[in-house]
């Protein structure tokens, strides 16, 4: 066996593709696109490499043809969920004792087959599960979970490169573990790059996963399974495990085994299962990691030296790409008096011109948010804020779920900027403004800062560094991601770690060291060349 020392090579981002008519990329997206609505899958779970049909079956959609239904999926019981433990728990013996360097290869396998042969699957089920345009699937399923791969080997590398300090007398080593036990990975629906992530992370550093998918994307996230099954991932290090979310925490949460959990998705969600955790502490081996991103009510904070312009297009992009269904979306925005009647002119002109619809239509921005529920949650929001005396909605409004989950851009002034819609995650395409008084620059950044329970993203506008330095000290904790005259979305591996605190999660900046140190459990060994023989000190001669 070789006693060589291995680095990871630092890698550059994945470059995101155009799609502009008549490019390449563009006519074999097109081409998958049909491709995979003319099939109807029936999904499986995958327990040990072994593909489980339970019966208890439920369908994916396309959001925006809400009609079409793209695949059957098998749900798990409490007897395929105690199996996928036993399957994690029985691959770890094997699984630990992989060098890492062949852990690493088959992660940067997974990350050249997306990138190359797999690249229009994975992007083509985003669009259609998903509802995302194609440049919004790109960056997701293709450039952010492509990053995730082959960033996370590097940070990995670096990781176990890092020693502690020797002496003459004795020889220091630190290992790094995988946490004794399984990982949960509870994924959300809105990015397939997420989905992948949060069983990846663990896996790379030894650990074995159950990975419980959202119901919504559980159609993209089949296919990461088998990419990473077609890369050599072994049987039973990633159990891929559709279901009920609190069927599926149940039992996990009474196993003794349970290890950790990297969870992606709701507050309320992570909440509850914390609590959970926190009732069950004394049943298990270790004290369980707990890794969560969660909720988010995101500002763009505008001085009155922003930049009219670029200001207009970061609300725009940051609050309805994707239609808003992004953790990190612009929600709620504070402008200041001076600068509106020029924001409000160019900000309606605007998304006067935003195309909503079918995302096969490269004409389109947004496509249809992703279920009936959400299209009633964020309806509700729209219909308050219609009813009430404190906001007035200057722009879009209307809701259509006839033949999709489709909703207008829309959005509303507040009077009160502790409004519902100026204060509550709303996770759909709904922008909410507050104008201030200029000479308030002050007290409206307390109430940025204070308003509502997040603390994940948001922006500062100003071509003024001094408000600048105002702004970014005045709003220190309310986002673990804070942009400077940009839009509050579209974090990039390696460049922006992502994740927020407060009520946004355990902020452990996913796509870095710092995520993946949360996934290894490590052990000092010291070894001494010439210990004591004698118990008494100099001193005591
Ligand atoms: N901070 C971040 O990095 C980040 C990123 C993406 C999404 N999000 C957040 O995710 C939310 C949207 O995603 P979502 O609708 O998929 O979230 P969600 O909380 O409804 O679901 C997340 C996951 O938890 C599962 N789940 C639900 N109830 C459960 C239970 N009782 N026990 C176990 N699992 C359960 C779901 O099935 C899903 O797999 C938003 O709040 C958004 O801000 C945060
Ligand atoms: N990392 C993504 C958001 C993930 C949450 O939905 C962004 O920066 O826009």
């Amino acid at each position: 066996m070789s006693n060589a020392r291995f680095k990871a090579r630092k890698p550059e981002n994945e470059v995101v593709l155009s799609y502009e008519k008549d490019s390449a990329e563009r006519i074999s997206l097109k081409a998958k696109l049909s491709e995979l609505k003319q099939q109807q899958l029936e999904i499986p779970l995958i327990i040990g490499g072994k593909e489980i049909y339970t019966g208890n079956i439920q369908k994916c959609v396309v959001p925006h043809n809400k009609n079409h239904v793209l695949a059957t999926y098998h749900m798990a019981g409490e007897k395929e969920v105690k199996a996928a433990i036993e399957a994690a728990l029985e691959a770890k013996k094997e699984w630990v004792k992989m060098p890492w360097h062949h852990r690493a290869s088959i992660f940067l396998k997974a990350a050249e087959l997306l990138a190359g042969p797999w690249r229009m699957t994975l992007n083509a089920a985003t669009m259609l599960g998903q509802s995302k345009t194609a440049y919004q699937a790109e960056i997701d399923s293709a450039c952010e979970l492509i990053d995730f791969l082959r960033f996370n080997v590097y940070f990995m590398s670096e990781i176990y490169n890092e020693q502690i300090i020797s002496t003459n007398e004795s020889w220091n080593r630190i290992e790094y573990r995988p946490l004794e036990g399984f990982v949960f990975a509870v994924t959300p629906f809105n990015f397939t790059a997420i989905g992948g992530n949060l069983s990846i992370a663990p896996a790379l550093m030894g650990n074995t996963v159950l990975w419980k998918p959202a119901g919504t994307s559980i159609y993209s996230n089949y296919f990461i399974m088998k990419l990473l099954q077609e890369a050599g991932l072994p049987d039973g290090v990633i159990n891929f495990v559709p279901g009920a979310g609190n069927l599926i925490g149940n039992v996990v949460f009474n196993n003794e085994c349970f290890g950790g959990i990297h969870f992606t998705g709701s507050t309320e969600v992570f909440n509850s299962m914390w609590k959970i955790i926190g009732e069950n502490i004394d049943k298990y081996k270790s004290y369980p990691r707990i890794v969560g991103e969660t909720g988010g009510k995101d500002f763009v904070f505008a001085h009155k030296d922003a930049d009219v312009n670029r200001l207009v297009t970061a609300l725009i992009r940051g609050a309805f790409e994707y239609q808003g269904q992004k953790c990190s979306a612009a929600s709620r925005a504070y402008i200041p008096e001076s600068l509106w009647p020029a924001v409000k002119y160019k900000l309606m002109g605007e998304a006067a011109t935003i195309r909503v619809g079918d995302v096969e239509d490269f004409t389109n921005f947004m496509g249809a948010v992703i279920d009936k529920n959400s299209f009633d949650r964020i309806k509700g929001y729209i219909d308050y804020a219609h009813n009430s005396h404190e906001a007035e909605i200057i722009f879009g409004g209307n809701c259509d779920d006839s033949a999709g989950y489709f909703i207008e851009p829309t959005i509303i002034v507040a009077q009160n900027p502790y409004f519902k819609t100026m204060t509550e995650e709303i996770f759909g395409p709904v922008l909410t403004i507050y104008v201030y008084a200029d000479d308030k620059l002050e007290e409206t950044l307390r109430i940025c800062n204070e308003s509502t329970p997040y603390g994940l993203t948001g922006s500062i506008f100003s071509q003024n560094r001094r408000a600048l330095v105002e702004m970014e000290n005045m709003l220190d904790y309310a986002a673990g991601n804070l942009y400077i005259n940009d839009k509050p979305t579209g974090a990039v591996v390696g460049q922006q770690p992502f994740g927020g605190g407060r009520a946004s999660g355990t902020n452990d900046k996913a796509g870095s060291k710092l995520n993946l140190l949360r996934w290894v459990s490590p052990r000092v060994i010291k070894e001494t060349f010439d210990p004591s023989d004698n118990y008494k000190y100099a001193f005591m001669e």
